[in-house]
């Protein structure tokens, strides 16, 4: 019988064939935890009396939602993540000398491997599906349990098939691609199943474009994305000393999907969610129709924080400046994407047209600091929510988009076609 590309990590990591609705204990192969969750999965790990982590190796805590200390509380919390990893001599812990936002860094390091299966005590773990690895986030208890004994239960996840035609328009990507899925199924479309992106558009799709995709999976309630790994992935994957040697897998031609979805993604514009869910997509052109005045424009997360979000955003930017009565934010994903984009001149644009740029952290995206919205202030966004307050005040929007739409709306004032 015909196998997901999901189903085949499973069946090797259990060393039998398994099909989707089966319950398996499967070893894992990289467990992640950070500054919030990380805390409640060392209490938990220590009141159960363990002392040793079952894969010291496969273990990684990053350092990034309110990093450098935002607060005493924030800081009180870090050092119980560093106390952990020098007293357990974590190879894999990374705080404020090489920080990134864990579902950039972790791939950038060679940390998630095709063919891994991965948990993350983090909503957005599914983001490393990109790379064709099983990948989804557990609760700190869940993450504690994988410390201890190194695997955990599933139930192997249903497929759904996304089929995606057709070369992207200029400034339509990943980000555009994944908002019209959930605008198409809604938030709770794809509880329980993986979101397999597959067809004629794959392979205009830098890893960039498919990390963000696998990213918002969890924004159509679904337990992970993935994308086949194909010649982008080699190349992403060629300059880097990887943790484990890649396992490739291919889903079946005959293999069982629940649903199939078709996107013709040659004519999708660029898509704007409104609040206050990612569901409530609607095309650039609609937003432009609305008039949609902006006081704030983030560039960033682990969605849109890499170096073609800091391109593109320089390519609109340069030699403009960002509109007097809006403040743009920008936050590189890691210190490697921040010391490139140095590198390539995108900074240097970004400031001078009068943007800031942050240290690599969460921090805007979930209202954490850096950035917060006040009493009904509007944002347009490159990160995956907008649910109410989500980046301040109960009382402030976020309208979520690509970075180029980001961008182009810093300079104008309004959400703006970068077309
Ligand atoms: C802090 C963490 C538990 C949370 C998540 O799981 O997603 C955060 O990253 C977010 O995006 O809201
Ligand atoms: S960048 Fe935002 S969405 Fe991503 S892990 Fe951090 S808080 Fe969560």
């Amino acid at each position: 019988m015909g196998q997901t590309i999901t189903e085949k990590i499973f069946s090797e990591h259990v060393g039998k064939e398994v099909y989707a609705g089966e319950i398996v204990r499967s070893p894992i192969d990289m467990v992640i935890g950070n500054d919030i969750t990380t805390p409640i999965s060392i209490k938990a790990f220590e009141d159960s009396g363990a002392e040793k982590l079952a894969n010291p190796d496969g273990f990684s805590i990053v350092l990034d939602h309110f990093i450098p200390a935002k607060d005493i509380a924030s800081a009180n919390q870090a050092r119980i993540s560093r106390d952990f990893a020098k007293k357990h001599k974590l190879k894999n812990f990374f705080d404020e000398k090489d920080m990134g936002i864990e579902h950039a860094l972790l791939p950038e390091k060679g940390l998630v491997v095709p063919g891994d299966v991965i948990i993350g005590a983090d909503s957005h773990t599914c983001t490393h599906g990109a790379l064709g690895a099983f990948s989804t986030g557990m609760g700190s208890t869940d993450l504690a349990f994988a410390m201890i004994t190194g695997g955990n239960w599933f139930k192997v996840p249903e497929t759904i098939k996304v089929n995606l035609s057709g070369k992207p328009g200029q400034y339509t990507t990943g980000k555009d691609i994944i908002l019209e899925i959930i605008r198409m199924i809604g938030v709770d479309g794809a509880l329980y199943k993986t979101l397999e992106f597959t067809g004629s558009t794959i392979p205009h799709l830098s890893m960039d474009d498919r990390f963000s995709m696998c990213n918002m999976a969890i924004e159509a309630g679904a337990k992970s994305g993935i994308v086949a790994h194909d010649e982008i992935t080699a190349e992403f994957l060629a300059d880097k000393d990887l943790a484990r040697a890649p396992k490739i897998h291919q889903s079946d031609a005959d293999a069982t999907y629940c649903m199939e979805l078709n996107i013709e993604v040659d004519k999708l514009d660029p898509v704007i969610a409104y609040p206050f869910l990612p569901s409530n997509g609607h095309s650039v052109v609609q937003a432009v129709a609305d008039k949609i005045k902006v006081d704030q424009a983030f560039i960033g997360s682990c969605t849109n924080g890499r170096l073609a979000d800091l391109k593109v955003a320089a390519e609109i930017l340069e030699g403009k400046k960002v509109h007097e009565d809006v403040r743009l934010i920008v936050t590189p994903g890691t210190q490697k994407i921040l010391r490139e984009a140095t590198k390539l001149g995108y900074i240097d644009i970004i400031v001078d047209a009068g943007g800031v740029v942050s240290n690599p952290t969460c921090g805007a995206c979930l209202g954490g600091y850096m950035g917060i919205l006040g009493d009904g202030e509007v944002a347009i966004s490159t990160t995956n929510r907008n649910f109410v307050g989500r980046m301040g005040s109960r009382s402030s929007k976020v309208y979520l988009a690509n970075s180029a739409v980001a961008a182009a709306s810093a300079i104008t004032g309004y959400i703006t076609d970068p077309r």
